[in-house]
């Protein structure tokens, strides 16, 4: 019951349209057939009435003269019976004849409640004149005219209502089937919509055609399908929409730059993970804060209030701003950012807010201010290099010109220099460097500039003098410090410097030639015999212009392939057989003839042109030792100076290996000739470089040995295989008895080590003699033979092999 009922309840909620629709018809239905029908009954009525009224006048035309005869005869009977005759007639129940001049006739009664019509007339007789008889008044009663009346209203009730009640009916049951039912389902389709169905469409309960289609229902579901699709196509694009947005939200997040987002009155909005990174600001504790309020104290609040205001306009007006600003972290300290500032506008092109890019620039900043200072000084030594001291120069000339004084520019060049590098390393050279700079800086005044233009050269400027005379004192100061001993790698050092003088007007009233002019008279007083110092005289200028053609023909010489190669044989002490060939570099030059190594290779180590040089010298001697091989039958080995720079540059192994791969010679037969002093800068790259050649199975020698500081157990932790005794050493063996000692102990102690021995510079056969007793292994010296061109060298090995 209850099931029923709740049923019910639904089912009236549901078809409330229907039960309100059914309500409303039957109202009209029904207030239409009652006032249709009351139309009618009045019509109906009216007629009746009208019908009655008739029949009275009828009674008056048809009766009257009748009986107005029987009352001029006196005929009571038949005016009885006419009355009777009139009383008769439908509806009409009460007759009353007045009689003149004062009788009454009434027949029939008149009944209580009833609706009666009354109709009276005159009795006349006519006889010549007319006699007034009487006058007779009909009531005729409308009981059944009412009657019918009421039966007929309750018919046309009942039956108009059950008709409107049929046809409510069968309307609301059209209308439910065509309408209401197709509405529940909309409404239900709407009740369950949601963006997680959007996919099914609205379909109603109906055969679907097209003249369906085109119905209001047909219209309506096609207009939710419509929205329905139009709904998933917002929803894939706000999808997308949204992805885009997380896409660039999380590049903002994690960009690399710094965001900061403002709004229109430049209040903090948002600000990234790399701003805070950047600068420690958490985003709640700056949120609607202005960007330029953010780490200024109250010292630079008025610098960042103009900053900002001409970021404000600049935006405004230009729409972007650029600029390197120094900006503060929370913790107050101070850091360069780029900035980029730029409007965010909508799609009206109105400005909604800002966006402020930076990045922190302080790592290039920083580099900025080292490259300004490189650019300037001299890093190791601090001083003025050689741009800033050309700039000195020529500002310390036109003051001289001002004030009618002198100028005076020293060059300086360390004397030894090279070989403490060289020997103790480039630590020790650094430290040398810095501690000249030093005593030469305790020498000047103030207004002099000591500056430092590469290597060991340095430069000084000592303007406004009165006499020439100043710069000769000064340099003796100069001279007198460098007397004093250097502390380098614990050992202690006499480093000297050799000086040149030119002096400003008197040389020259141009700063380059003043320069040039110093270091040929520095040149001069190498010559003389180092630490000295020398005025420029004119004669100077050849000399140097001569050092400088040299190294211009220098620069040629490998190309016009001026170089050659000499051999040196290199033989076995005990039974005179060759070994191997020592390669010596010579430079035919067309103009200048036989230039010989020691004259060059310096200058070539100098220009770095000695890399190119002796990757050549290596390849030609391979080639060469190949050659022989051929030759000869059997294998001949080489040895190849090289020089340290050459050894130190980027790519000296691979060469090597190339070299070797191209000739086809076996590594073994290459013994590459490196000097004492080179492995003495005790570096790791050095020790990886011989490591390598000898992992390579290239031999390794310790060429001039003895010249230079090193212990022969430091020699223990590299690779070497040989040892060459320097010819200084071989050549006094006969005549001073401490080198003959000292010859035996290094062959000694090398042999201990499993070192070969080489002695260089054996000229006559007592020496050789003595090195078999001594137990040198090998010899090399003008009394095999003198280094000879390669074809000469040739010629050679068959003569000496022959014998
Ligand atoms: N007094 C005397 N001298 C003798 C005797 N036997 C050989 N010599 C000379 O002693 C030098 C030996 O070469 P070094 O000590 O390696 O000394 C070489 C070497 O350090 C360098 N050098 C030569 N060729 C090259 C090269 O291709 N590359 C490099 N980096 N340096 C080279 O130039 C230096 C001088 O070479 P050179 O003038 O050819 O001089 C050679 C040679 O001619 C002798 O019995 N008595």
């Amino acid at each position: 019951m209850t099931t029923f009922f709740r049923r019910l309840n639904l089912l009236r909620q549901r078809s409330l349209l229907s039960l309100r629709l059914l309500a409303w018809v039957l109202i009209f239905s029904l207030a239409f057939t009652f006032i249709s029908s009351a139309i009618q009954l009045y019509s109906d009525y009216r007629k009746e009435l009208t019908q009655i009224t008739a029949r009275m006048q009828a009674v008056e035309s048809s009766d009257s003269s009748g009986l107005a005869r029987s009352l001029w005869a006196l005929d009571q009977k038949l005016l009885q019976i006419q009355l009777e005759g009139i009383l008769s007639l439908p509806d009409i129940v009460h007759l009353r004849l007045a009689i003149e001049p004062s009788s009454e006739l009434v027949i029939g009664e008149i009944p209580r409640d009833v609706a009666t019509i009354v109709h009276s007339f005159e009795l006349v007789h006519v006889e010549g004149d007319e006699f007034k008889l009487g006058r007779l008044t009909i009531t005729a009663d409308l009981a059944r005219v009412n009657q019918d009346m009421k039966r007929r209203v309750g018919i046309i009730l009942a039956t108009q209502f059950l008709q409107t009640l049929f046809i409510s009916i069968l309307i609301i049951w059209i209308f439910r089937f065509f309408v209401t039912r197709h509405l529940t389902t909309m409404a239900d389709y709407a009740r369950e919509f949601s963006i997680h169905n959007l996919k099914r469409p609205l379909t109603l309960n109906r055969p679907d055609t097209p003249g369906r289609r085109q119905d209001e229902l047909g219209q309506v579901t096609d207009a939710i399908n419509q929205m329905r699709e139009r709904l998933n196509q917002d929803i894939a694009r706000q999808e997308q929409d949204a992805l885009e947005i997380q896409k660039f939200s999380q590049a903002i997040e994690q960009s690399p730059s710094s965001v900061i987002i403002c709004d229109r009155q430049w209040h903090i909005e948002f600000v990234n993970q790399k701003f805070s990174q950047l600068t420690g600001h958490s985003p709640l504790s700056i949120i609607g804060k202005h960007p330029g309020s953010l780490g200024s104290d109250n010292s630079d609040n008025r610098e960042a209030e103009k900053l900002w205001k001409s970021i404000r306009l600049q935006v405004q007006r230009v729409g972007v701003w650029q600029g390197e600003v120094t900006s503060a972290r929370r913790n107050g300290e101070r850091f360069w950012e780029q900035l980029i500032v730029t409007p965010i506008k909508d799609a009206k092109a109105d400005t909604t807010g800002f966006l402020i890019l930076g990045e922190d620039i302080s790592i290039r900043k920083r580099y900025e201010r080292q490259l300004l200072r490189q650019a300037n000084y001299d890093i190791l030594t601090g001083l003025p290099n050689r741009m800033l001291a050309l700039d000195r120069l020529k500002l310390a000339l036109a003051q001289a010109r001002r004030e009618s004084t002198e100028v005076g520019v020293m060059f300086l060049d360390l004397d030894n220099f090279k070989h403490v590098n060289d020997t103790l390393g480039h630590d020790a050279g650094d430290t040398l460097l810095i501690e000249a700079a030093r005593r030469i800086s305790s020498c000047l005044r103030g207004s002099s500039t000591v500056a430092r233009l590469g290597g060991d050269e340095f430069l000084v400027i000592l303007p406004g003098l009165q006499s020439a005379e100043v710069s000769s004192q000064v340099a003796e100061r100069i001279l007198k410090t460098f007397s004093m001993p250097y502390q380098l790698n614990s050992h202690e050092v006499y480093v000297t410097t050799s000086i040149g003088i030119a002096a400003f007007p008197a040389d020259s009233d141009n700063s380059g030639e003043l320069m040039q002019h110093a270091d040929a008279a520095m040149y001069q007083a190498k010559r003389k015999g180092k630490s000295d110092y020398v005025h420029f005289s004119p004669e100077m200028s050849e000399i140097s212009h001569e050092r400088l053609q040299l190294e211009s023909r220098l620069r040629r010489a490998l190309q016009q392939e001026e170089f050659e190669l000499f051999y040196q044989p290199i033989v076995n002490t005990s039974n005179g057989n060759l070994l191997a060939a020592e390669a010596l570099l010579r430079w035919n030059n067309p103009e200048i003839g036989q230039v010989m190594p020691d004259r060059f290779i310096p200058l070539a180590e100098e220009t770095g042109l000695i890399t190119a040089i002796g990757e050549w010298v290596i390849q030609q001697a391979c080639q060469n030792a190949v050659t022989w091989k051929n030759q000869l039958g059997r294998d001949i080995g080489i040895s190849v100076n090289v020089s340290p720079r050459q050894f130190r540059a980027a790519g000296f192994v691979t060469s090597v290996m190339n070299a070797l791969s191209t000739s086809g010679l076996a590594a073994e037969f290459l013994e590459l000739e490196i000097t004492e002093r080179l492995i003495l800068d005790n570096s790791i790259e050095t020790a990886q470089i011989l490591q390598e050649l000898d992992e390579h199975g290239v031999r390794l020698s310790v060429d001039d040995f003895g010249t230079g500081y090193s212990a022969l157990s430091f020699l223990k932790r590299f690779p070497f295989d040989t040892l060459k005794i320097d010819k200084s050493f071989v050549q006094d063996v006969l005549k001073d008895p401490d080198d003959a000692v000292l010859v035996s102990a290094i062959i000694n102690m090398a042999h201990s080590m499993g070192l070969r021995l080489i002695a260089e510079g054996v000229e006559e056969e007592e020496q050789v003699q003595f090195l078999q007793e001594a137990g040198c292994d090998c010899a090399q010296g003008y009394f095999y033979s003198r280094p000879l061109p390669a074809i000469e060298f040739s010629q050679w090995l068959d003569s000496y092999t022959s014998h």
